[in-house]
């Protein structure tokens, strides 16, 4: 069984700054959705190349079937790690259907990560990322946006109903936020 931690919050809101971290002290494994899908983008011979750009430009959400495979097969060639960090997913209810279909079973989910953090603030260091995304622009925020606003925040929603929720507020210095990060994590693994 994989143990794993689900990272969400809006766009900005510091998930990668904040598995970053944990993956250097404590010794989970970071997967970035968007960074997989990225890099299945970029990779030669993909049939999905087009495809993953088109969602990521327009904000929408590429289908699970293949941000899920792209998921276990990392989860796989780190199968030795004490747990994963998957940032950015599950992100609305196509991706937690087809995680439960594909993964049902064989991982064993901790907790949610909920970093939050006001939308103005996510947007402003979205602009400022400076990673040269094709997506970290002021129309392709605004659609972000709404499908964290419509899609995704329902999903924590019902996370927050099981109790699986622990939220830290993101808005503040990265070093505040990733102490009372590693409080959550200290919690969770005492159990
Ligand atoms: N707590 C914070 N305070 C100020 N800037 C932050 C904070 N956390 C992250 N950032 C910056 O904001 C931008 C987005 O952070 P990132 O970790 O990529 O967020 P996400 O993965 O949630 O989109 C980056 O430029 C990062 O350096
Ligand atoms: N589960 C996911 C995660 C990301 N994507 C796509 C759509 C998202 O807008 C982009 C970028 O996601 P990413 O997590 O890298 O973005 P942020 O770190 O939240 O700024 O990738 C997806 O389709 N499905
Ligand atoms: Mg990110």
């Amino acid at each position: 069984m994989y143990n794993v931690v689900f990272v969400l919050g809006p766009p900005g809101s510091g998930k990668g700054t904040i598995c970053s971290k944990i993956q250097q002290n404590l010794g989970y494994v970071h997967l970035s959705a968007g960074d997989l899908l990225r890099a299945e983008r970029e990779r030669a011979g993909s049939q999905f190349g087009a495809l993953i750009e088109n969602h990521i430009k327009n904000g929408s959400i590429v289908p699970v079937e293949i941000t899920c495979s792209l998921l276990e097969n990392a989860m796989i060639a780190s199968k030795d790690a004490n747990g994963f960090l998957i940032d950015g997913f599950p992100r609305n209810e196509d991706n937690l259907e087809g995680w439960k279909k594909q993964m049902g079973g064989k991982v064993n989910e901790q907790f949610v990560l909920f970093l939050s953090c006001p939308v103005d603030v996510c947007i402003d260091r979205c602009l400022h990322r400076g990673q040269g995304r094709t997506d970290d622009n002021v129309e392709s925020l605004k659609k972000r946006v709404e499908t964290y606003n419509q899609q995704t925040f329902p999903i924590i929603e019902l996370f927050e109903k099981v109790g699986m929720v622990r939220e830290v507020n993101s808005e503040r210095p990265v070093t505040e936020v990733y102490d009372d990060v590693v409080k959550v994590f200290a919690t969770a693994n005492q159990k």
